[in-house]
């Protein structure tokens, strides 16, 4: 019996050479073989020579005015001219290498040519001549091949794999989503795919495939989502209310509203015995940390213990030297693991954390090793999630009784990319910062200007504030990144001489000396610090309101954000200024737009649209799922209504027991497929 799954080789005339050509293209089955669909199609209808772009790839139709000259040059290279006349213009053909087609250019005769315009010239540079069936002319597909696969050949192998295997496509959307969206069916939108007689086809096939691509992977997340939810039961941490309410009142400052919800949904999954998975977003300086700080508080309160990770020791070290400021000493112990943990804290640190004398560890990496074992862990929060990989943060969750988990990010995720990244958990926003916030005001300068910076600099500092100065990471050589800070370093020195302490810190020094630095400037026995990107994140020092970029251009925009962030964390106007000179306009656009906006989200959405997904977090393993059809940026009114589809039919109990979903079922439960966005 036929099967999609059946190996290509099943197709007639497809020997074990072709069978290696396909795989290449990763396609094994025949239903691979259905579902290549092609990348994008060339539209060569005729148009009006007006309405013709230079460099565009069109058809013109006309009369042959004159005979093909073929002339001779080079080795073995040929040129073919002759003209042709459309709408009354005279236009030169040229093709080259293809004198063969002498023969089919007839003085007087209707002819087509499929080419690329030259706007200026009047001319064509002639691709193909076009004749035979015109549907198939007209609107032609293009899929990714090889040098072994050409185009005409593999359209020869997906139409003999329809004919042959074509009825074995099923529908398995539901017929109340085809209804509603008037989706094109399962079969006639592949067969449309790969052979549309005209652009309109082509839309629909696709728009059906999106949704259908898009629904499959909502469905999914679903599941796991409720697989979280249901299958591994949570622990109700059943925290002391009035030790909390009396936490909060200690709080030298009020909590913002957008704090107060969060932390409310925070509590809530907390105090339920779900799990909680959550993912807490909030832009730069919103005061993610007290919230942190009131969740562990409430674990401990119930008598578990917490843990945060974060991605650096600086970090580590600041967040340790916030909970000891929130917390009473006596009543929570809090204790620092990283890496350079001395052996002898260390195992101190490790035998209280087992019998649970320790209530709250703080750490890097660190954490996740084999010899971190917990008394009783009941959440775990990870700090700039996308910083670790999914293996991390699964290693510490697994070090206690499934623990209720929080994901904190400074990088705002545009909805487009949250719901796809992360649709299985809820999501927090906090989108208010605390009252008094002076907006940070940027400025964009050309390096010329620099020295007139450092004058202006020098009034800031008078008037008794500090100042970073950010160099860029230059991946190449960490050599050069720390020669550029150390250049702007002693150059500062020599500028503020006696005036005004300067230090530096960057990637390669120890430990102990960065916290030293860190310390200095954080009590502002330093006031200007040069540093290389180590201290994108996180870092808190209320009192610096410069932050100057060097060569701001080799920043992404989500980057300069959190860089910029770390100014205006107080009551005082801040400044930002970029020094740049961009090689390039979307550089450029990218400076404009900082001076423009403050707004995290709105960056992170413009981001998105410069550089694509994989950069606004950062790094290019950012989880995100492959589509084969769909887009997750331009099509994203389709993702979000499939979001929404596939949460309603999971909100419904056993939803798998009802005729009306049995494909559905069929199609999610059969398949033998690996998860492999998830794992
Ligand atoms: N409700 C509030 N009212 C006044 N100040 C607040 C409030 N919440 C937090 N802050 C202060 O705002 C500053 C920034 O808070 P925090 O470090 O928690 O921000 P964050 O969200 O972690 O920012 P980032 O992601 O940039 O590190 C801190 O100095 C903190 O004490």
């Amino acid at each position: 019996m036929k099967k999609l799954t059946d190996s290509v080789q099943c197709l007639s005339g497809v020997g074990p050479k072709r069978v290696e050509v396909l795989a290449k293209l990763g396609i094994e089955t025949v239903e691979d073989l259905l579902t290549y669909y092609p990348f994008r199609y060339d539209d060569i209808q005729t148009k009006e020579l007006t309405e013709i772009a230079d460099q565009e790839k069109v058809v013109l139709k006309g009369l042959v005015l004159s005979d093909a000259v073929v002339s001779h040059y080079g080795y073995r290279k040929s040129r073919l001219s002759f003209r042709m006349m459309q709408d009354h213009a005279v236009i030169n053909v040229t093709f080259f290498n293809q004198n063969f087609l002498k023969n089919k250019i007839n003085v007087s005769e209707e002819i087509a040519v499929y080419g690329k315009w030259d706007a200026k010239r009047k001319s064509l540079t002639g691709m193909k001549i076009l004749g035979g069936k015109e549907s198939e002319i007209d609107f032609a597909p293009i899929y990714h091949v090889t040098k072994q696969m050409r185009q005409t050949t593999l359209v020869d192998l997906i139409r003999l794999a329809f004919v042959e295997y074509g009825e074995l496509i099923a529908e398995w959307l539901p017929t109340k989503l085809l209804k509603q969206y008037n989706l094109m069916a399962r079969r006639p939108a592949v067969e449309m795919m790969h052979f549309p007689p005209d652009q309109r086809m082509s839309q629909l096939a696709r728009r059906r495939l999106i949704y259908e691509e898009f629904f499959e992977f909502q469905l999914k997340l679903q599941q796991l989502r409720q697989q979280e939810r249901d299958v591994n039961e949570g622990q109700a941490l059943l925290y002391d209310v009035n030790r909390l309410k009396n936490f909060t009142q200690t709080l030298p400052f009020e909590l913002t509203n957008a704090q107060k919800k969060v932390t409310n949904d925070i509590c809530r999954d907390m105090r339920s015995s779900n799990h909680m998975l959550r993912l807490l977003q909030g832009d730069v300086g919103s005061g993610k940390t007290v919230v942190a700080a009131i969740a562990l508080y409430a674990t401990v309160s119930a008598g578990h213990q917490g843990a945060l990770m974060v991605p650096t020791e600086i970090l580590a070290e600041q967040h340790l030297a916030s909970l000891n400021e929130l917390f009473d000493p006596l009543e929570v112990k809090v204790a620092l693991l990283t890496g350079s943990t001395k052996a002898k804290e260390r195992r101190q640190i490790l035998s209280e954390l087992a019998d649970g004398r320790l209530d709250i560890i703080v750490g890097t990496h660190a954490l996740i090793q084999e010899e971190v074992i917990f008394h009783q862990l009941g959440l775990v929060i990870t700090d700039e999630q996308h910083r670790f990989g999914v293996n991390q943060r699964k290693i510490l969750r697994e070090k206690g009784l499934n623990p209720d988990v929080l994901f904190m990010t400074a990088t705002p995720i545009p909805r487009t990319l949250a719901i796809t990244a992360y649709g299985e958990m809820d999501v927090s926003v906090i989108d208010e910062l605390p009252a008094g916030r002076i907006p940070i005001e940027t400025r964009w300068v050309r390096p010329p200007q620099f020295e007139a910076v450092i004058e202006w600099l020098n009034k800031e500092l008078q008037a008794g504030n500090q100042a970073y100065v950010i160099c860029p990471l230059i991946e190449e050589s960490e050599t050069l990144d720390v020669k550029n800070a150390t250049e702007i370093y002693e150059h500062l020195q020599e500028q503020y001489q006696e005036k005004f302490e300067v230090g530096l810190l960057h990637g390669k020094m120890k430990a102990s000396e960065k916290d030293a630095i860190m310390a200095e400037f954080k009590e502002n026995r330093c006031q200007v610090l040069v540093s290389t990107t180590v201290i994108e994140v996180g870092v808190n020092v209320p009192n610096a309101t410069v932050m100057i970029i060097m060569d701001a251009d080799r920043f992404g925009l989500a980057q300069l954000h959190q860089l910029r962030g770390r100014v205006g964390r107080g009551k005082k106007a801040s400044h930002c200024i970029l020094v740049a000179n961009p090689k390039s306009d979307v550089g450029a656009a990218r400076m404009k737009i900082m001076t423009e906006t403050n707004d995290g989200f709105v960056l992170s959405q413009k981001d998105l649209e410069m550089r694509g997904p994989g950069e606004v977090f950062g790094a290019k393993q950012s989880g995100l799922p492959e589509f084969s059809v769909g887009d997750i940026v331009a099509d994203f009114a389709i993702m979000e209504a499939a979001r929404q589809d596939a949460a309603a039919i999971w909100q419904v109990p056993d939803w798998w027991q009802l005729s009306e979903y049995a494909l559905l079922k069929q199609k999610l439960f059969n398949e033998e497929t690996t998860n492999t966005w998830f794992d």
